[in-house]
């Protein structure tokens, strides 16, 4: 079957060398609609919308441009904000960003983590059975009535100064037409309890800041492939609900709209099968800081031949052809490592299908 013309999804990268199609076996992919010269720049992606940097990683990988200097601690660091930068004008960058909402956001989040001990926070456990559709939609239905009563709490701080940045405990009264009773108050309190996975909440916080800041983003992640059971397992499905209350307790007021059920799990079946590691540039990236998503980057498949390289340049991904390409072969990236590209194709298949959950078919794991 030869591969069908696809109306352009939303965010889709364009460009006079290729297009995007529709394939029979890998969903869409990117075609070279001519003859491509070896290290041609075929597109950059600047279009970063949500990522997290894990926290390992926060004082030794700059908050903006993702700068590294061999561990050493940055010389910027922002305790409230729990970011560290290489420049003051990296710090200038990302508060222009995020705006003074986000920074508000970040920094109530921020003040939660750090109530944390390292053991409390939540730790996931990779290797446990994926939680099925089923079993996601029952998890994220029994967040439902806590999330009314946070809400209802939180609308009842509304006229407190006091409460408006940060972890609220609201007084006695009547939020948005509902009487704010000690149940709701309650249900706060016992959200703020329950145990914490830092990377989860700064991951999801940065996509709802993102897309408040640019509501044009929302239906660029809406096109990207997307995962039904995107949830390593059972901890990992718990600590995004988890990360709902957290989120719905702490946060501003004015981003509490965006911060629903359906808003975070999108994020997360988009994440899952787009997200690209944010790496070291050295040593074939063998320091992992972190991951993020850009959607227009998102459109290229994998081959364990590639014939386009990727490059990270701060934070905007280059990609170039990595050999001369011919009119109509598709353009592939690795979605593999430095050292996992050079195991044997057992173990390669077994990467792609555990981490991305596809067989992969590409020419070299065919024998083409
Ligand atoms: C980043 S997306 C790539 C674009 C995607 N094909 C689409 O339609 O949006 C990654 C997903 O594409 C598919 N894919 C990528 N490379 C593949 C391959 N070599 N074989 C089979 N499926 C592949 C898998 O479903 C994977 O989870």
């Amino acid at each position: 079957m030869s591969p069908t013309t696809t109306t352009l999804p939303t965010g889709a990268p364009t460009s006079p060398l290729f297009e995007i199609r529709e394939t029979p076996h890998s969903g869409r992919a990117v075609f070279a609609t001519k003859d491509i010269p070896n290290d041609t720049l075929l597109w950059r992606s600047t279009d970063l919308t949500l990522d997290v940097l894990l926290r390992e990683y926060r004082r030794e990988v700059c908050g903006e441009c993702f700068a590294y200097d061999h561990g050493r601690d940055l010389p910027i660091r922002d305790q409230s904000l729990g970011f560290a930068f290489c420049t003051p004008s990296c710090l200038e960058t990302w508060k222009s960003r995020n705006g003074p909402l986000g920074i508000q956001a970040w920094t109530a989040v921020e003040k939660l983590v750090k109530k944390r001990s390292k053991e409390d926070s939540e730790m996931v456990s990779p290797d446990l059975p994926r939680p099925s559709t089923k079993r996601i939609a029952e998890a994220w239905d029994t967040t439902t009535t806590a999330a009314s009563l946070i809400r209802v709490a939180r609308a009842a701080d509304r006229d407190s100064p006091a409460n408006q940045a940060g972890v609220a405990v609201p007084v006695d009264h009547d939020g948005g037409g509902v009487k704010c009773t000690k149940q709701h108050r309650k249900a706060v309190q016992k959200a703020l309890l329950q145990p914490l996975n830092p990377d989860i909440i700064s991951f999801v916080l940065s996509g709802i800041l993102h897309t408040y800041h640019n509501p044009s983003a929302w239906p660029c992640i809406l096109a990207l492939a997307s995962d039904d059971t995107p949830y390593s397992s059972a901890d990992d499905l718990a600590a995004y609900t988890r990360t709902y209350l957290h989120l719905l307790a702490v946060l501003p007021l004015p981003l509490l709209p965006h911060v629903t059920a359906e808003s975070i799990r999108l994020l997360g079946s988009r994440d899952s099968h787009n997200s690209f590691g944010i790496r070291s540039l050295e040593d074939e990236g063998a320091e992992f800081f972190g991951y993020g998503c850009w959607p227009s980057a998102s459109y290229f498949n994998h081959s364990c031949a590639p014939s386009v390289a990727k490059r990270r340049d701060g934070r905007v991904w280059e990609f170039r052809s990595a050999r001369d390409v011919k009119e109509g072969e598709e353009l592939c990236i690795t979605y593999l490592s430095g050292e996992e590209r050079r195991l044997s194709r057992g173990k390669r298949v077994g990467i792609l299908k555990r981490n991305w959950g596809f067989d992969c078919a590409c020419d070299r794991c065919e024998g083409v």
